[in-house]
């Protein structure tokens, strides 16, 4: 074709589309015999001149897959999209556009930049190592898995691994031998336990560094805990989440190790000593309420006013009144080449057997009712406790609240956590902080929540490493709940 002819067909093709409407381009619409297809900003609409299938509006979320292909009947463009059916359901559905077979380039193309524009800064057709916990919750996530989530990701053209986890700490052991090469994401259907042991088993690899900053480790909700998923995701209704996971966008995200004894753990969530540790670990008894267990436990420790007094030592980055300032902070972590090591990072602060640097804070918490120190935004449903946490800022969140603040002003700091409006309570002592040691006082035993790990109740020592942990979210380097500002 010569460049005049084109230039004259471009022309013609720009005056058919002119009456599409706003928001769309003639690179966008595509004409076909009985319809017109066109991608606006954020969906396409699918506008029928024949009765045989009615006008549609489909988000780009929603858009999973599409094809073009000629078939003996004819061609056709093939939409694969989840449909809504309710608040916290959506399922696959396909629709079939017929086109004359002389369109099939303008066809392919078209199906090209849908694609790439309902997988903006997303990878399509995701390699992924999926891991269902038979024990996550009150044991349905393999139902929760084959009913919702699978449906989605194959609809979206992803490879799918599944492996069911056999026994306690199966998963660390499958991230240690996993072929990272071969996936862009491990896929944790499960509540917290999951993710924590697929983190430290990448972390025991002779290449943790780049294991841990190459493949995306995500979580869908299948356990009583699924913090890692609100925050990436802002949902733990399982279809709605497998859609954002789908359309994820890689994300660098702090991980912190914990050193207690001569072991040494990665976090990725919170740790946790007091009130909300005694939640996580010390309520198994009511596991039978489901999440109300949380609550009821809680009314009654606050109810006892119950203090855990401790010694505490921080290594400060920003102080609560400085923290707006610095809220849209993300910086990019240091290059792989640039780390100088393969393993785990070093530890920059040494470890719980080592003296404590000389500038770091040393206080004394006699009352400490809540010592809770996070790198998400949401903890579990409704416990957006961290709202200044930011991915890959650098900093751990640290909040305390003392024990013997009053019933009302716990229940409050609590309350307004649903929210993130507890933040400026002035109960809430809360910090951006680099490193810290907690040391229990006074007690012969208690509960210390790493990720919702128990470990033993003894001193630890906690260290952020930047952006070391890679996860899919819905948004770049951003968690969905309510963000402070
Ligand atoms: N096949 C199995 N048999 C017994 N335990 C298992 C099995 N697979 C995984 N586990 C263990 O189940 C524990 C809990 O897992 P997970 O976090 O997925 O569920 P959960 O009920 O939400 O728990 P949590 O309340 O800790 O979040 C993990 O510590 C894991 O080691």
């Amino acid at each position: 074709m010569s460049t005049s002819s084109r230039s004259s067909d471009a022309a013609n093709e720009q005056d058919a589309f002119i009456g599409l409407g706003a928001g769309a381009h003639a690179d966008d619409a595509l004409l076909l015999d009985t319809h017109s297809l066109t991608i606006r900003e954020d969906s396409i609409t699918i506008t029928a001149s024949s009765s045989s299938i009615s006008d549609e509006k489909i988000t780009l979320h929603d858009i999973l897959w599409a094809r073009a292909y000629i078939s003996e009947t004819g061609g056709a463009i093939q939409i694969t999209h989840a449909k809504r059916l309710s608040k916290r359901l959506a399922r696959p559905t396909t629709l079939s556009i017929p086109f004359s077979e002389s369109d099939l380039d303008k066809a392919d193309g078209w199906v090209e930049r849908l694609l790439s524009r309902a997988y903006e800064g997303s990878h399509q057709a995701k390699r992924l190592k999926v891991l269902v916990n038979p024990h996550g919750g009150p044991g349905t996530a393999a139902k929760i898995y084959e009913n919702e989530i699978e449906p989605i990701l194959v609809a979206a053209n992803c490879s799918v691994d599944v492996e069911l986890t056999q026994y306690a700490k199966h998963a660390v052991k499958i991230a240690q031998e996993l072929d990272i090469e071969a996936y862009d994401a491990i896929v944790c259907i499960s509540g917290d336990g999951i993710p924590h042991e697929v983190f430290n088993g990448l972390g025991k690899r002779p290449d943790a560094l780049k294991a841990l900053r190459s493949i995306a480790v995500c979580q869908l909700p299948g356990g009583s805990g699924n913090g890692m998923c609100w925050s990436f995701t802002g949902t733990d209704a399982p279809s709605l989440a497998a859609i954002a996971l789908v359309k994820g966008k890689r994300t660098h995200f702090d991980l912190v190790s914990v050193t207690q004894g001569d072991e040494r753990i990665l976090s990725f969530l919170s740790q946790s000593v007091g009130i909300v540790a005694e939640l996580d670990l010390g309520t198994e008894n009511l596991r039978w309420m489901g999440s109300a267990r949380f609550t009821v436990g809680f009314l009654q420790r606050v109810a006892k006013e119950t203090v855990y007094p401790a010694k505490v030592y921080v290594k400060l980055a920003i102080e609560k009144e400085d923290i707006r300032r610095h809220a849209s902070t993300v910086r990019e972590p240091p290059s792989l080449d640039a780390a100088g090591h393969v393993g785990l990072p070093p530890l920059q602060y040494g470890s719980i057997k080592d003296e404590i640097p000389e500038d770091w804070l040393a206080e004394s918490h006699p009352k400490l009712g809540n010592f809770y120190c996070g790198n998400m935004i949401c903890m579990s449903k409704d416990l957006h406790f961290f709202p200044a946490a930011r991915p890959n800022d650098g900093h751990m969140d640290l909040a305390i609240v003392d024990g013997n603040v009053g019933r009302l002003k716990s229940v409050n700091v609590m309350l307004g956590a649903e929210t993130g409006k507890h933040f400026d309570l002035p109960e809430l002592n809360y910090r951006k902080v680099l490193a810290y040691r907690f040391i229990p006082k006074d007690q012969k035993d208690g509960y210390i929540s790493i990720d919702g790990e128990k470990i033993a109740f003894a001193p630890f020592q906690a260290e952020i490493h930047h952006g070391l942990g890679m996860s899919l979210s819905m948004r770049a380097n951003v968690y969905e709940g309510p963000i402070l500002s």
